[in-house]
């Protein structure tokens, strides 16, 4: 346990280094804070009293054994896949529902039962993210997935009218063209060997965000060699083997292992994606405004979410092309790799629920008969089954499986006091699966989610879009891109998945990714179908 040693000191120690009015700047850049400030306070000070405090409270809570200084560091050591069985699994056996961990000199805090979620989720004090988080920093800067207090506040009050209900409808024409060419590129698949349909659902997610919240068109789909998303997915594991392994945010160490030229190198080409569609964009919205043109397209357009920043940016001059880059690629992530890996999981579990499959089919059958014609909003409306499905998948695979905030006081949570500066992890992966609100836990069951059946339950039972103020902000968005998606897909095809849910490895690096890639088969409905569109 003396890991954990100073840890209440470095965390003090970072408060005094905010700015109030830049409340996460400087602090979370500086790689190797911990062992500085180990250093400073911890062996050259003497603050012994308060680390016996903060160790006396810590040590209260059920958790894993540590080894001296790493904590439990070593054992996420493994494969990306071991790593998220280990921390999923292993780490979340106390019937409490919380458990106690170390990284390094930071102490963690891993939630898995709803009772002692709520007291995180449910309250307006805790919306500070989790220092962990600093390793999003380099990438999506303090965007608003990442900041907190005043910055957070002002840019979600901002950006939420560009999610409103109304204008998401004007999207559905998006997600129908995009769903469509998806099918068609999936032909070439049709009947033949099992292969990665999470790339092509990628590149599908990557137009709808850039079409619908960009205003820009890069046909990702037809260019399926995308340096983007490959940055991304090199990205994802940079930031998690950064948070992970302590020695890692020791900047020179950082360099001399070729992570940061590895880093720079992706960070070049997601920063430079960004600033471009930036540019693009205003480009286009000057033209138009020029132009005077009022025509439909532009009107609609106008509220898109990119619009929106440029035009406050142009009548507050408050933000600053590096402010609107960072919201730019805090969406683009968001807002694409989520969705697809939700997109992926429930195909994968049609795959592996025929009669559930058919189900599904029945009732778009139900809606749009023989008829190819595109989906409208009110369509959507009546794919309730569908929508059980997609939460059903999102319970057992949920696409964010965790996410952390940091504790600001000593707070009660469950039957213990945890110390402030403690990193909280929220484990949806692992809370989704509580055998005591779920039965039959790990069956893919969509009628769970029926009203009647979901009524009593306790909403924090429940959390793949997390809850509370720091929710997210996509997800009708995402609920109605999905319908759209997998019901063009379902006219079209049936799907077989090969690898049993027990087989399965889950890579859980930021997104919840299956290990083995090529897990499921198409094939052709071969039914006659009327395009009236
Ligand atoms: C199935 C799809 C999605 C899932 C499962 C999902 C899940 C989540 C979760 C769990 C969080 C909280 C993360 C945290 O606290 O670290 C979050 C936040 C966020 N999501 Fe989503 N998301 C999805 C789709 C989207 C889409 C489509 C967008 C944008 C169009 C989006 C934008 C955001 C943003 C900006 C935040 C930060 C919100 C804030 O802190 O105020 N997400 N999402």
């Amino acid at each position: 346990m003396v890991a954990g040693l100073g840890i209440n000191n470095i965390t003090q120690d970072f408060r005094l280094c905010i700015d109030p009015q830049n409340p996460v700047g400087e602090r979370y850049d500086k790689r190797g804070k911990d062992f500085y400030f180990f250093n400073k306070h911890v062996i050259r000070g003497n603050r012994l009293p308060a680390i016996k405090h903060m160790l006396s409270i810590i040590n209260k809570i059920p958790g894993p054994k540590t080894t001296f200084l790493l904590g439990n560091a070593l054992e996420l050591m493994g494969t990306p896949s071991e790593n998220f069985k280990v921390a999923s699994r292993e780490f979340c056996n106390n019937s409490c529902g919380l458990s106690r961990t170390w990284i390094g000199l930071k102490p963690h805090l891993l939630i898995y039962k709803s009772s002692v979620a709520e007291t995180v989720l449910n309250s307006q004090k805790f919306i500070e993210k989790s220092t962990d988080y600093f390793a999003l920093h380099s990438w999506l800067g303090t965007g608003l997935l990442t900041s907190t207090g005043a910055k957070w506040h002002k840019r979600r009050k901002m950006l939420t009218p560009a999610f409103h209900f109304k204008i998401l409808e004007d999207f559905v024409d998006i997600f129908n063209r995009q769903s469509q060419k998806l099918v068609k590129n999936l032909e070439a698949k049709c009947g033949g060997k099992p292969f990665n349909i999470f790339s092509y659902l990628t590149l599908c997610t990557l137009d709808i965000i850039l079409e619908s919240a960009m205003g820009r068109s890069i046909n990702a789909q037809d260019n399926s060699n995308s340096d983007y998303v490959r940055a991304i997915y090199d990205m994802c594991s940079h930031v998690v083997e950064k948070q992970t392994r302590p020695w890692l945010q020791i900047g020179l160490i950082y360099k001399l292992l070729g992570y940061e030229k590895k880093e720079k190198e992706c960070l070049k080409i997601l920063h430079g994606f960004s600033y471009e569609t930036i540019k693009e964009r205003r480009k286009e919205l000057k033209l138009l405004k020029n132009t005077k043109k009022t025509d439909d397209r532009f009107e609609k357009k106008r509220l898109a979410f990119l619009d929106m920043l440029l035009e406050y940016a142009e009548e507050h001059e408050a933000l600053s092309d590096e402010d609107i880059r960072e919201e730019v690629d805090t969406f683009m992530f968001e807002g694409h790799d989520t969705t697809a890996a939700a997109l992926n999981w429930t195909l994968y579990l049609f795959g592996q629920y025929p009669e559930i499959q058919d189900k599904a089919y029945e009732e778009i059958e139900s809606i749009f008969g023989k008829s190819d014609r595109d989906v409208t909003s009110s369509d959507i409306r009546e794919m309730k089954y569908l929508e059980c499905c997609i939460k059903e998948a999102l319970r057992l695979f949920p696409s964010v499986p965790m996410f952390g905030r940091e504790l600001k006081e000593d707070t009660e949570i469950g039957d213990y006091v945890v110390p402030a500066g403690t990193n909280v992890w929220i484990l949806t992966y692992t809370l989704h699966r509580d055998p005591d609100v779920f039965s039959d836990p790990d069956a893919f069951i969509p009628e769970r989610f029926f009203p009647e059946n979901s009524v009593s339950r306790n909403p924090y039972a429940y959390v793949p879009f997390s809850a509370g103020p720091r929710n997210c902000i996509g997800q009708k968005f995402a609920l109605m891109e999905e319908k759209v998606v997998l019901s063009t897909f379902l006219r079209k095809y049936k799907v077989k998945s090969l690898e049993k849910i027990k087989d399965l490895k889950l890579v859980g690096e930021l997104i919840l990714r299956p290990e083995r890639e090529t897990i499921l088969k198409i094939f052709p409905r071969n039914e006659k179908r009327i395009n009236p569109n």
